[in-house]
């Protein structure tokens, strides 16, 4: 691979023609049968690629293979007849040699620990998910760095505006693909990308990684504002200020200034704040209206990763000196010790002089 493409650069066709056979005949595996996992493999079979979707319930293995349906997360939605279900990791991981994880952040670790001695050698791992993991405040990236012993070379992450059901639905979107290897970042993206995504690719994994974690805790925030009743100038704000404010941490954490502003920050950012259809949102939305952390937990079906990336997330913060104070905020709120409707007037930390924007 002689050329390489900036974050703000598609990929554009001459380039995919000439490397198209490089991802031809390989064996990719989708692990996660849930909403972003099930979606993901139909954005690659739907690229013309056989994947093995890697679930745990029996009865969803024979929902995808005899419907062509995942009714429970992705209702109205037929699946490409490319996507063969599985519930045997062990077997599908054997042979394969790109493996994209989608499960909730918090379980990343125990299920890369059940398959990592059946990885073949020179397999990659793409992470597709957007949390730190609770107990070491690791990146995804890193978690499985860690687990399986695979080099950086091997590790790439995708990111973007991505709400599933949108992508199911196949309505143009656009993804972006980052790795330390742009050989394997551009692998990636050409196998992520059909007739209604467009893949891009850089090479910021702190930057593409830490967008997805930290717009979900926007997100939460405007849920919240939305759910006490509060207007666009509310929202607004607060999507401008938390811009600001995940993008200086971000930058404190090693990611370029840059991916913030694109699909990864700045795009994620307004796809999550604006969807009625995203968790992260959704749960805000229910603190808003008075529900406790407790309720939003036990009401939430599926995975809000937000809701459990706020602590680690301030830790680090902290760690570095970054203000964060939309994140203190919505720390406050789950905790109890703020009402939902005191959160938006402290859109920064309490100066008696007001600083620059
Ligand atoms: N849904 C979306 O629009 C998007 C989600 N993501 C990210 O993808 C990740 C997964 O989210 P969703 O699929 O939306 O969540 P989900 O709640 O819809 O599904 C999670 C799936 O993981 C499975 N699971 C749980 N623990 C597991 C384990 N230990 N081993 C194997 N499978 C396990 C569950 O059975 C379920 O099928 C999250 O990090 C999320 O932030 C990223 C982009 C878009
Ligand atoms: O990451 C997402 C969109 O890019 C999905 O957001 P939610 O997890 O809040 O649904």
């Amino acid at each position: 691979m002689s050329e390489w493409y900036p974050a703000t650069t598609p990929i554009t066709l001459p380039t995919l023609v000439g490397s198209e056979s490089a991802t031809e005949g390989e064996r990719i595996v989708v692990i996660g049968g849930g909403n972003w996992g099930t979606t993901f493999a139909k954005i690659v079979a739907d690229g013309g690629r056989n994947v093995t979707l890697v679930v745990r319930r029996p009865e969803l293995v024979e929902e995808i293979n005899g419907a062509h349906r995942n009714t429970l997360y992705l209702p109205g939605i037929n699946l490409p007849e490319r996507i063969v279900a599985t519930d045997d990791l062990a077997a599908a991981i054997s042979g394969a040699d790109l493996i994209f994880i989608s499960v909730p952040a918090q379980s990343a670790r125990e299920n890369i620990e059940e398959f990592r001695e059946f990885l073949k050698p020179g397999a990659s791992i793409v992470s597709l998910m957007k949390g730190v993991e609770r107990s070491t405040g690791k990146r995804m990236s890193e978690v499985i760095a860690d687990v399986s012993g695979i080099g950086a070379d091997h590790i790439a992450v995708a990111s973007g505006p991505n709400i599933a059901l949108e992508i199911a639905r196949e309505e143009p979107t656009a993804i972006v693909v980052a790795s330390e290897s742009e050989d394997l970042a551009v692998r990636v993206a050409q196998v992520a990308r059909n007739s209604y995504l467009r893949s891009f690719v850089n090479q910021d994994v702190i930057g593409t990684e830490f967008g997805g974690v930290l717009k979900n805790l926007i997100a939460i925030a405007i849920g919240i504002a939305d759910g006490v009743g509060y207007g666009e100038n509310t929202k607004a704000s607060i999507m401008t200020r938390g811009l600001a404010e995940i993008t200086d941490f971000a930058v404190a954490m090693g990611a370029s200034r840059e991916t913030m502003m694109g699909l990864a920050g700045m795009g994620d950012l307004i796809a999550t704040c604006m969807s009625p259809l995203s968790r992260n949102f959704t749960a805000g939305r229910l603190l808003g209206q008075g529900y406790s952390y407790q309720d939003v937990n036990s009401r939430m079906e599926q995975t809000a990763e937000g809701l459990r990336s706020v602590d680690s997330i301030r830790e680090l913060a902290e760690e570095r000196g970054v203000p964060m104070p939309i994140v203190q905020q919505i720390a406050a709120v789950l905790e109890g010790r703020m009402r939902p409707v005191d959160l938006a007037p402290h859109l920064a930390t309490d100066n008696e002089i007001p600083r620059g924007e």
